[in-house]
């Protein structure tokens, strides 16, 4: 039978939030150190085939989200409003050796798509973060643009996640290694968070909160849809259970948080998850909006972090 390790131990808090002047993002594995080349497989870059200090050494900010449309837009996006030289047709996806991830650099900018899901953020979280190791990157801020499910709110409200929970509204990720359940913190940066929220004032029109974000291994039985394939519950225990959540204090639910708070969080990087929601899921479970209303709802966290980094940047006025 598989052990549990328990949660947050005291050395897991240390490793958290203690640095002293610059925060280099940390791998926590000994054996990397003796590896005489480390081939991060899934973004086609390795450490003897690139030289990642110079390519990624001034990295500051990671945006992730799940398409590599919505990335590869965001990055264009993000090229404009820092006023940079390179022309549009120059930023190339990083990453086109391989059909995994694609990854745009912009300035001090990378932005990564991830995929759907905990597995598929995991792999790229796990790669990324050696990567931004190698390049000896300093005080990086990683943030996740996505969409959501919201609870008991308005459809295209910007929910800023305090803490990401799992299924049981609990703060923790579970990973299994080996045939134990390591459980692992998912709080995000309080300051990042409040700062984002605060940035978020200086936009005219824009419906945004702070609260909690429940992540999922699945859209449908997962999130209690009554429209999957499956269906084993009844609409009475599925509003029950949307309504303890929004009690804990859910607002809105989607499908990487946990992981991405859980690992950022012991490597050294500040996070955060920013997501629009596209339905609220006490009136309904299908996505109906217009595809124009989507397009415009998507590009709300975008507006947020873009306003968030040049400010960060002294871009603004
Ligand atoms: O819009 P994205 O970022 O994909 O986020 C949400 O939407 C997907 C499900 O449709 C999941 O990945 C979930 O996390
Ligand atoms: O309901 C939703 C909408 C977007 N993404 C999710 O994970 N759930």
């Amino acid at each position: 039978m598989a052990s549990v390790i328990p949660a947050f131990n005291s050395s897991m808090r240390s490793d958290r939030n203690t640095y002293v002047g610059k925060r280099f993002v940390h791998v926590k594995n000994p054996y990397l150190d003796s590896m005489d080349e480390d081939i991060l497989y899934h973004l086609d870059l390795g450490t003897k085939t690139h030289n990642l200090p110079a390519m990624f050494g001034d990295v500051k900010f990671v945006c992730v989200g799940r398409s590599p449309n919505r990335m590869k837009a965001f990055a264009l996006f993000m090229h404009k409003e820092l006023g940079l030289e390179e022309a549009e047709e120059d930023i190339k996806d990083i990453c086109a050796g391989t059909d995994r991830y694609c990854m745009y650099k912009t300035g001090p900018v990378l932005t990564i798509s991830h995929g759907m899901g905990i597995p598929s953020i995991s792999v790229m979280l796990h790669e990324l973060i050696k990567l931004l190791h190698h390049a000896q990157c300093c005080d990086v801020t990683i943030i996740r643009i996505g969409t959501s499910g919201g609870i008991g709110i308005a459809p295209g409200t910007v929910v800023i996640t305090d803490t990401a929970v799992d299924s049981f509204f609990k703060p923790r990720f579970e990973q299994v290694i080996l045939d134990n359940i390591v459980t692992r913190s998912t709080e995000l940066h309080k300051e990042l968070s409040e700062e984002l929220f605060n940035c978020s004032k200086e936009i005219p029109n824009f419906r945004t909160l702070i609260g909690h974000t429940m992540c999922t291994y699945d859209f449908y039985e997962g999130q209690g849809r009554l429209d999957g394939a499956l269906c084993s519950f009844s609409r009475e225990k599925k509003l029950a259970y949307l309504k303890r959540a929004y009690k804990a204090g859910v607002r809105n639910i989607e499908m990487e948080s946990t992981v991405l708070a859980a690992m950022c969080g012991l490597c050294g990087l500040k996070a955060a998850v920013v997501c629009v929601t596209l339905l609220d899921r006490l009136d309904c479970d299908q996505i109906n909006l217009p595809h124009d209303v989507l397009l415009e709802y998507q590009q709300w966290p975008q507006l947020l972090i873009s306003n968030f980094i040049t400010r960060r940047l002294g871009l603004c006025d």
